[in-house]
């Protein structure tokens, strides 16, 4: 495949979207499955008003999902009075993209002058107390792909979006989390909203029995295929980063399970809990920019 992209073919797509949007985004959110990613109407993508769409297609050299059901757009506009861009479909690594490239859109996404992403995932539940449909706030992730050197900052450094050796152990703003918490006790979601540490597999297969267990063994409470390069990036070009799980499924780490992972069910859970991520995700949109503003 195509070699780095340079900081200046980064310039260039968001330069061509500055004169696309008259929106000057102050915070990003990567729209996992059930936020609009695969179910457009209701989702949160759609809440957004004001709301100019632009499809990866059209953006020079922007990569286009592949994944059945991503719709893959940028959505300019407005959450409550926040002026927000929002991937409607993101890039995994299983499509056959370069970690570098999943996460071009983060690089795009500073440039366009973001401070912080929120970052939604589906993933599978590993922690026995979660269940089908919990949201799970990521308040640390376990590279397990970077473990074998599988990295988005793999090659030469580009000084202008951050240092050669970022710090990872803050990667998680400890300040949103805290507001998360408070506004799911707000919003009578506290039953459901759990905490915890997410890992990120190359996929596309599911994990084995014997992955999991191991994944369990080493403090893993829920099992995606996104979000940790992205969050990496964003950490090395001083984005703050919120991140969240929507349980799919519960990770099955028994042989004689009778079921087996599978797509469907995660779009499913996706789809159920579509309207409670929307207004959770909103508030903390407003809660966010509101304390962002006070800086
Ligand atoms: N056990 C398990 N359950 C999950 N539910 C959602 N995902 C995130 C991956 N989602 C893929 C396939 O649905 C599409 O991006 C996972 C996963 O990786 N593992």
């Amino acid at each position: 495949g195509h070699k780095m992209y340079s900081y200046e073919m980064l310039v260039e797509m968001s330069d061509y979207l500055l004169t696309k949007t008259k929106i000057r985004p102050i915070i990003g959110i990567i729209c996992g499955s059930g936020m609009g990613s695969y179910w457009k109407d209701g989702s949160l993508a759609e809440t957004i008003t004001d709301a100019e769409k632009i499809p990866y297609e059209e953006i020079p050299n922007f990569p286009v999902s592949t994944v059945e059901g991503h719709h893959g757009r940028l959505v300019f506009g407005r959450l409550g009075d926040v002026p927000v861009v929002a991937m409607q479909g993101r890039f995994h690594y299983y499509e056959g993209y370069p970690l570098w490239k999943c996460c071009l859109p983060i690089r795009v996404m500073k440039l366009l002058g973001i401070k912080t992403l929120i970052a939604t995932n589906a993933a599978g539940g590993l922690n026995p107390n979660y269940k089908i449909g919990d949201l799970m706030i990521v308040n640390d992730h376990i590279n397990m792909m970077g473990f074998a050197g599988n990295n988005p900052l793999h090659g030469p450094n580009d000084e202008r979006f951050g240092p050669r050796f970022p710090p990872m152990n803050k990667a998680y703003n400890y300040e949103y989390r805290q507001i998360a918490k408070k506004v799911a006790k707000e919003l009578k979601l506290d039953n459901i909203v759990k905490e915890g540490v997410y890992t990120c597999l190359g996929g596309p297969n599911f994990e084995t029995v014997a992955e999991l267990r191991m994944l369990k063994m080493v403090g893993v409470d829920a099992v995606g295929m996104s979000t940790v390069h992205e969050v990496i990036t964003a950490r090395h070009c001083d984005i703050k980063v919120f991140g969240l799980s929507l349980i799919t499924n519960e990770c099955i780490t028994n042989y004689d399970a009778d079921t087996e992972a599978n797509h469907e069910e995660v779009l499913d859970v996706g789809r159920m809990r579509q309207e409670l991520l929307r207004e959770y995700i909103a508030r903390l949109v407003s809660e966010f920019a509101k304390i962002e503003r006070t800086k």
